[in-house]
């Protein structure tokens, strides 16, 4: 799954290559805010984080060309299924007990989804099928502009049966990576967006500072590489917010391992509490404080090969989304701070920042706010 990411889903050239995609998105949402603002309505940037990350995230996948009814009912299976998966249940509490998730009904409703993502993956990749051997025949997809998507991608590998050192890439692989790729991205992207923003509203020094960088320097995608306290603020909601708090479950397998003073049994389910760790006084001065400056002595990797620091994981299972979704993220704020100022709703002094438990770690109250237009055109 990593190599096949890295090399061929997220490569930093394909990443690259949907630069058009996350413009147009992030563009739409600007219209829609700019509109909010003329009528000085407050807007649920909750929602709106997450109508971006997923259109760009379905456009990306699927393709322009995709039936929308298609993507729209895969996104309610993939909704669906994050709630059940979301946070830690009793199952997880006493993984021994094989009978519980049968017991909880937590089997059944998964095997219906599970149902469900096929017969909708199915009728998408049909589709895709379709319109690969009209390309191929006509060498023209109606308007010659045939694009290949990240479905495109996995198909090619699948006909080619191309060997990526891990198992065939049958049918079923090409659906669950799919599947995986919703799942993981979506929330995960549009939660640090909405956690970045609630933290620069409430902290207005930061938020200054952070507005004025990206008017001085910000034009297009291009320009986004000198956002270099943007990226000192992002990674300091990382910090404090990881959207994926606990990683994912590891097992040492049949091997007794001996960590500091603790002796791990065989077979032992193990979670790594990131969020803990970002929080903890031996790691971090002020640990509690939002302080993005606190970066400027620090090297920022995401590469997870330092473990005070990990907000995409480490090792085998760390995230292959990375440059794909900080992109996502980093255009989307970039676009907030540079078009609009930002006001709370009328008696409210802060933003409530409780967290709320699910399949990543999110606000437990939407973010509501008002935008208040800037009026710039870049380099004007
Ligand atoms: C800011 C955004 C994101 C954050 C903070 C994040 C974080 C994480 C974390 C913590 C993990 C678990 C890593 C581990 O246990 O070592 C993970 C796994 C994963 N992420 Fe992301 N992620 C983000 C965006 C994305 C995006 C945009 C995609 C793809 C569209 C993606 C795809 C995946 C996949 C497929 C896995 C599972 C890997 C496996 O099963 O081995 N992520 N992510």
């Amino acid at each position: 799954m990593r190599k096949l990411c890295t090399l061929e889903l997220f490569s930093a050239r394909r990443v690259q290559s949907f630069r058009r995609i996350r413009e147009e998105a992030v563009a739409n949402l600007v219209a829609s805010l700019t509109a909010a603002a003329a009528g000085e309505t407050s807007v649920d940037l909750t929602r709106m984080a997450s109508t971006v990350t997923s259109a760009i995230t379905t456009r990306a996948a699927f393709g322009k060309a995709q039936e929308l009814t298609d993507a729209a009912n895969f996104m309610v299976v993939v909704d669906n299924i994050s709630d059940l998966l979301g946070g830690f249940r009793i199952t997880d509490l006493y993984p021994s007990l094989t009978f519980l998730p049968a017991l909880t009904g937590l089997k059944a409703k998964l095997e219906k989804m599970s149902k469900a993502s096929d017969s909708v993956l199915d009728q998408i990749i049909d589709e895709h099928k379709s319109r690969r051997t009209r390309a191929a025949t006509t060498k023209d997809d109606r308007h010659g502009s045939y694009k290949e998507d990240l479905v495109d991608v996995l198909l090619n590998l699948q006909e080619k049966q191309v060997d990526l050192g891990a198992p065939p890439i049958t049918m079923e692989v090409v659906k669950a990576i799919t599947l995986e790729l919703f799942l993981a991205g979506i929330e995960t992207s549009a939660t640090t967006i909405e956690w970045t923003m609630s933290e620069m509203i409430n902290n207005s020094r930061v938020l200054q500072m952070a507005q004025e960088e990206v008017r001085q320097v910000y034009g297009d995608d291009a320009s986004l590489d000198q956002l270099n306290y943007l990226d000192m603020v992002i990674a300091e909601s990382l910090r404090l917010h990881p959207p994926g708090p606990l990683l994912l479950p590891r097992e040492n397998g049949n091997q007794k391992v001996e960590l500091s003073s603790y002796e791990v049994p065989i077979n032992t389910k193990v979670i790594v509490n990131v969020w803990a760790i970002n929080r903890d006084p031996r790691y971090w001065k002020e640990a509690e404080r939002f302080l993005p400056e606190r970066f400027m002595d620090y090297s920022i990797d995401y590469k997870g090969t330092d473990f005070q620091f990990i907000p995409f994981g480490a090792g085998r299972r760390m995230c292959p989304g990375v440059s794909f979704g900080m992109a996502i993220v980093k255009l989307t704020l970039a676009n907030l701070l540079f078009h609009f100022d930002w006001v709370l709703p009328a008696g409210q002094k802060s933003i409530d920042m409780t967290e709320c438990f699910g399949m990543t770690l999110r606000k437990q109250y939407a973010l509501h706010l008002i935008p208040v237009s800037y009026n710039r055109v870049p380099f004007e």
